[in-house]
């Protein structure tokens, strides 16, 4: 009778709180959205101060020593690698030289910016100087206080090289110490699932409800496969990359656990085990009790807050309901049965009557979403890939594009060439010039439309060549420029004449132009001082600016057959 009195007791007596539950919440209520479009705190749009973005109240330091700079007088930073793939790998003398007085962070990334702070580090995006790939290095804010605090950071990173590659766990790369902090290099990704889902405009569907817990399940599989648990699930420890692929992240309280369920390896307990996040920890932490189990009850409050737009309460009454097994029927009523049935399972109380991950793996509702979202992710990652390889092949093909065009580029500063009559320019060049102008798009350097080489030396005309050929080089012409050799002459006189260069026997035409203040007018071309195209003169009489140049330029065996061509039409009109 007496033991019945006590179990009644118990069971209605509050599960106790973890001491730094100070600013309990009484109830369940709706989450409020962050608006990302307004930046005016005053403005009725701007964001409101949602309580799931300020941190969790956190135990002031881990290994509860004081201020640093009070028990530590500052020591130079040394360099040391913590993880394998820095140890087994030399960083050649060129990447990275401890001589200098850089910092290994300075010296093997370029700082792209700062990613987000967290309670215990600060994560900046940035770009590797080895394989010139972006990542996200996340630098502890305080230095090491003392040698536990060390052993715990050097422990998280060794945990999670430790778990090995996996598509749904945020991906390692490396891990050192310098000037008494943790750094730790991982893949990049778009954003957390916590700042993902505030900013979307409308509540998240259950679909992709289904497709985040299916993601999660997996990354819990993994890590409890290798005998971890991660004690820290919640929305903003799981990061989105760009293809919408979820992956669990900050092993910042991950434990090995001993085989056969036995406590943790490395001699971490209750302490520590109730660091995480109250709102998303299971009951049986607060008992010092921890497995796997812990994961799937908070993996379930994650999946309850996202899918109701619900704010998880830190403590009181509706902390007590949620882990007594009482879902809030009010948020919870709209979801289908099949959901409700998958978060009461993830939400038992006690963990021996909670859902395993293979056991949620292998309900029906569960495994038919699995396969959904594996295809989804094939499609998207794939489509991705394929827009990315799109985009390369064309900056190549602009690269080369341009690299091509490059021995004309620095022809837009020559000063615009004397030219016939308009007349005779009309009737002689205006075909030539228009599809020329058209190929290159009314760049400047097409301007230059004069022969390097007298045409007959560089090409045989025999007697049997056209008179009227003959005639129309001797005029110049509207060809590709081969090359371009400016040659600093001085030149009393500010253009060669028109007549001039028409009367010359040769291909070879040398136009000259004197600097002067004004831009250049060309009598016997009006209009020529203007833009044919725009700025294109006007860039072009700048490149007169220079001082006076002479120009020799020549013509392409290509153009030459465009003239035959003319000449034909002429002859058949
Ligand atoms: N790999 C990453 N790619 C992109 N953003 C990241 C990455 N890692 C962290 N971030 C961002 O940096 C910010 C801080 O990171 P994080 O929360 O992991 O730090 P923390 O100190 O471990 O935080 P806490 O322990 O309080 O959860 C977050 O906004 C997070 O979204």
């Amino acid at each position: 009778m007496m033991s019945v009195t006590m179990e009644t007791n118990l069971s209605t007596t509050p599960l106790p709180l973890p001491v730094h539950f100070a600013h309990a919440e009484q109830s369940f209520s709706l989450k409020k959205r962050r608006l990302p479009f307004s930046s005016d705190s005053s403005s009725p749009h701007s964001s409101p101060v949602c309580l799931s973005r300020t941190l969790p109240p956190r135990p002031s330091a881990k290994g509860g020593c004081g201020s640093v700079s009070r028990v530590f007088t500052p020591r130079p930073s040394l360099w040391s690698p913590l993880s394998r793939s820095l140890i087994e790998t030399q960083h050649p003398a060129s990447l990275y030289d401890p001589g200098k007085p850089q910092s290994f962070f300075s010296q093997c990334f370029t700082h792209l910016g700062l990613l987000g702070r967290g309670s215990f580090g600060e994560v900046y995006k940035v770009l590797s100087h080895r394989d010139g790939r972006q990542y996200a290095v996340k630098r502890s804010v305080h230095r090491f206080r003392g040698g536990r605090e060390r052993t715990w950071s050097v422990g998280e990173a060794g945990n999670h090289e430790r778990l090995g590659p996996h598509p749904h766990i945020l991906a390692f790369i490396a891990a050192w110490e310098e000037g008494d902090r943790l750094h730790i290099q991982t893949e990049l990704c778009c954003t957390n699932l916590q700042l993902h889902a505030e900013n979307q405009p409308a509540n998240m569907d259950e679909a992709t409800a289904w497709a985040y817990l299916c993601d999660l399940l997996l990354a819990l599989q993994h890590l409890h496969s290798q005998g971890f648990v991660h004690l820290d699930v919640k929305p903003a420890n799981v990061f989105l990359t760009r293809s919408g692929r979820l992956k669990l992240g900050d092993f910042g309280l991950m434990m090995e656990l001993q085989p056969g369920g036995g406590g943790p390896v490395n001699g971490r307990g209750r302490e520590d085990a109730q660091e995480g996040d109250p709102r998303y920890m299971a009951p049986e932490l607060l008992r010092g009790e921890y497995g796997p189990a812990a994961d799937v009850f908070s993996l379930g409050v994650s999946i309850l807050e996202l899918v109701c737009n619900m704010e998880v309460p830190k403590g009181g009454e509706g902390w007590q309901q949620l882990r007594k097994g009482c879902l809030p029927t009010e948020f919870t009523n709209v979801l289908s049965d099949e959901l409700q049935t998958v978060l009461k399972m993830m939400l038992a109380s006690e963990p021996l009557e909670r859902a395993s991950v293979p056991q949620l793996l292998s309900l029906p509702s569960v495994r038919r979403r699995l396969w959904r979202r594996r295809l989804s992710l094939f499609l998207q990652e794939t489509a991705l890939r394929v827009a990315s390889l799109y985009q390369s092949t064309m900056l190549l093909s602009w690269k080369l594009w341009l690299f091509l065009r490059l021995p004309w580029l620095p022809s837009w500063k020559t000063p615009a060439p004397c030219t016939p009559p308009r007349d005779s320019w009309e009737k002689e060049f205006a075909l030539p010039l228009t599809l020329w102008s058209s190929n290159a798009r009314g760049s400047l350097e097409d301007d230059t439309v004069f022969m390097q080489e007298p045409l007959e030396h560089s090409m045989d005309l025999s007697p049997s060549f056209p008179e009227r050929v003959r005639s129309r080089l001797s005029m110049g012409s509207t060809s590709t420029p081969l090359q371009r050799s400016p040659l600093r002459t001085p030149s009393p006189s500010p253009c060669l004449a028109p007549s001039a260069a028409h009367s010359s026997p040769s291909t070879h035409l040398r136009f000259d132009h004197s600097r002067s203040g004004t831009p250049p007018v060309y009598p016997d071309f009006p209009g020529s001082h203007r833009s044919r195209r725009g700025g294109s003169s006007r860039r072009l009489l700048e490149g007169e600016a220079e001082g006076t140049l002479s120009w020799d330029l020549s013509i392409e065996p290509k153009n030459l057959l465009r003239m035959f061509e003319d000449t034909a039409r002429e002859d058949l009109r």
